[in-house]
């Protein structure tokens, strides 16, 4: 964007930013203001139910407190998101789309700002925040260009009858995050609800509650009705009042699968629809005909995005035996030169993970992995950084293990870091049947210069979304979900209108009524 198209768009926004103190510098932002937010702007609880420590991942220091929400306040979000459903919802989608498009501008213009907090508050690198606003960006974009296309159906029916649908909004709808993307998935989530005529109370996860906030500030700013979108902060317990609650009339989750199984549970007491965006253990096969370079490059982009905390990530890495050497060779050389440290940092590639227990629990998968008899061929080690203000942070280098087979922890559970398994096979038969030997089904990707096998191989996996000849891209006009225990329903794409609006049919009479009685 020109520099002076920049500067004048940027006047004609207010501040949004008032609560954050930084110089784009790990360990000195601070963070004052309640980051929750009903109505018209955020509040601060007075007697709230939990406090609990939010960290800095690159410093490992207490970033703010956050106040848990209790019943009391989910039911005043859970009002507000009511009374602005009842505005929204008769909105024509070009008006819908105006704010939504409002939003995406502001989103550019702070898409910085946004990406630093972001940053901070979850540790991946400056880089791959910032490319997770745009996708936040482009996503509202898409859905405010689908609001204007909602529309039904017109059948004609004998003796000049005639019946039509109309596609409706669902109400107010609950979206709970994940703590490794989280301004995308609050994004992801509210574009299409907002976009079909919902409201949407969204809860982060406690672990990273900094931005969605923000992008409650940007939907209130761009001029969306009071109450149309509000964050309540939380955990379990908050996730749980929000799940049962009457008012609510769907739930959208991302997480892991064992919290997935619960939401679809409290969901079903109400007979609420579901989304889930759960975990993965994603296989990534490459055949000895690929492009090596492009393969080695696929495979890094698998597995060490966002340090490794993925949910699509292709962490069983599938080599054909006759190019195994090779591929190690490359793959390893490539994984000690990745940047690590701090994410603020241009040159950094990989930053902190998400907090300390998380880092000991990826540490222990590696543990484990010795013990099982795989070999560590680079990394795996906690790192610390040179700089001493990030001597606490939570880092580890990239790891690459090979001599790995399909019943070791490795390769069965999700790790969620940046962790690699290389497991060799010989035929395609095989590899197909080992790639599919799991309950999950988020994505899968394939390397080979073959076209027929690539798309033969792909028909043939079981996962929600396929790659060929490159790995973990995901366009928001694309829908993006799993199969298996992966979970239920898309998002992104056309198709994921239906998962966030209903159809309603109307019949018309344009004769007597035919009375059996
Ligand atoms: N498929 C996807 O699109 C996708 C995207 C990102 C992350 N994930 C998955 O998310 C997991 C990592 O995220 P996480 O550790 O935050 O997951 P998690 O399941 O522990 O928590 C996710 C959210 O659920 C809330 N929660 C926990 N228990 C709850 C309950 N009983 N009722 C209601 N809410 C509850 C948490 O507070 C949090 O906001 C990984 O398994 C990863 O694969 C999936």
């Amino acid at each position: 964007m020109p520099l002076v198209k920049f500067l004048v768009q940027r006047l004609r926004v207010p501040a949004l930013w008032h609560e954050i103190s930084r110089s784009a510098s790990s360990g000195t932002m601070v963070i004052k203001d309640p980051l929750n937010f009903w109505g018209a702007g955020r509040v601060k609880l007075h007697d709230a139910a939990h406090t609990e420590a939010v960290y800095e991942p690159a410093t490992g220091r207490v970033l703010c407190q956050l106040e848990h929400c209790g019943p009391k306040e989910v039911n005043q979000a859970m009002l507000h998101a009511q009374t602005a459903f009842g505005v929204w919802s008769k909105m024509a989608g070009m008006e819908r789309a105006k704010v939504m498009l409002e939003a995406a501008r502001i989103i550019e213009i702070r898409r910085e700002d946004i990406a630093e907090a972001e940053v901070v508050n979850n540790g991946k690198s400056i880089t791959e925040a910032r490319l997770d606003v745009d996708s936040a960006r482009l996503c509202i974009e898409y859905y405010a260009g689908l609001a204007t296309t909602l529309a039904g159906q017109h059948v004609q029916l004998p003796g000049g009858s005639f019946a039509y649908t109309r596609r409706e909004p669902l109400g107010v709808c609950v979206g709970i995050g994940a703590w490794n993307y989280p301004f995308q998935i609050a994004a992801w989530k509210s574009a299409p609800a907002l976009a079909c005529g919902n409201s949407m109370v969204f809860k982060p996860s406690p672990v990273t509650p900094v931005t969605a906030v923000l992008l409650a500030e940007i939907y209130a700013q761009a001029g969306a009705p009071s109450g149309l979108y509000n964050i309540v902060q939380g955990g379990q317990e908050t996730g749980m009042l929000l799940c049962h609650h009457p008012s609510v009339a769907k739930v959208s989750f991302t997480g892991s699968v064992p919290t997935g199984k619960k939401i679809m549970e409290m969901a079903a007491s109400g007979v609420k629809p579901v989304t889930l965006e759960l975990g993965g253990k994603s296989p990534l096969i490459i055949f000895e005909d690929s492009d090596l370079e492009n393969a080695v490059k696929g495979a890094l982009m698998a597995n060490f995005l966002s340090q490794g905390q993925v949910c699509s990530n292709g962490t069983r890495v599938f080599v054909q035996r006759q190019i195994l050497p090779q591929f190690l060779e490359e793959v390893v050389r490539r994984t000690k030169t990745i940047q690590t440290g701090d994410p603020l940092l241009e040159q950094t590639r990989m930053g902190a993970l998400v907090n300390r227990p998380h880092l000991d629990k990826v540490l222990g998968f590696i543990s484990r992995a010795k013990e099982e008899g795989a070999r560590i061929l680079c990394g795996g080690e906690p790192f610390i950084p040179a700089d001493p203000k990030l001597k606490d942070g939570y880092y580890m280098s990239p790891c690459v293990i090979d001599n790995c087979t399909d019943d070791m922890t490795c390769v069965r559970e999700e790790i969620f870091g940046p962790v690699m398994s290389v497991l060799p096979f010989d035929t395609e038969e095989e590899v197909l049947q080992r790639a599919n030997d799991t309950t999950m089904g988020l994505a899968a990707g394939v390397f080979t210069k073959d076209v027929k096998r690539a798309h033969r191989v792909v028909e043939n996996l079981q996962a929600g979304t396929c790659f060929i000849n490159n790995y973990n891209i995901t366009p928001v006009e694309v829908p993006f979900g799993g199969y298996k225990a992966s979970g239920i329903g898309r998002e992104n794409g056309q198709v994921t209108i239906e998962f966030y609006s209903q159809l309603k049919t109307v019949v018309v009479e344009m004769g007597d009524v035919d009375s059996l009685f």
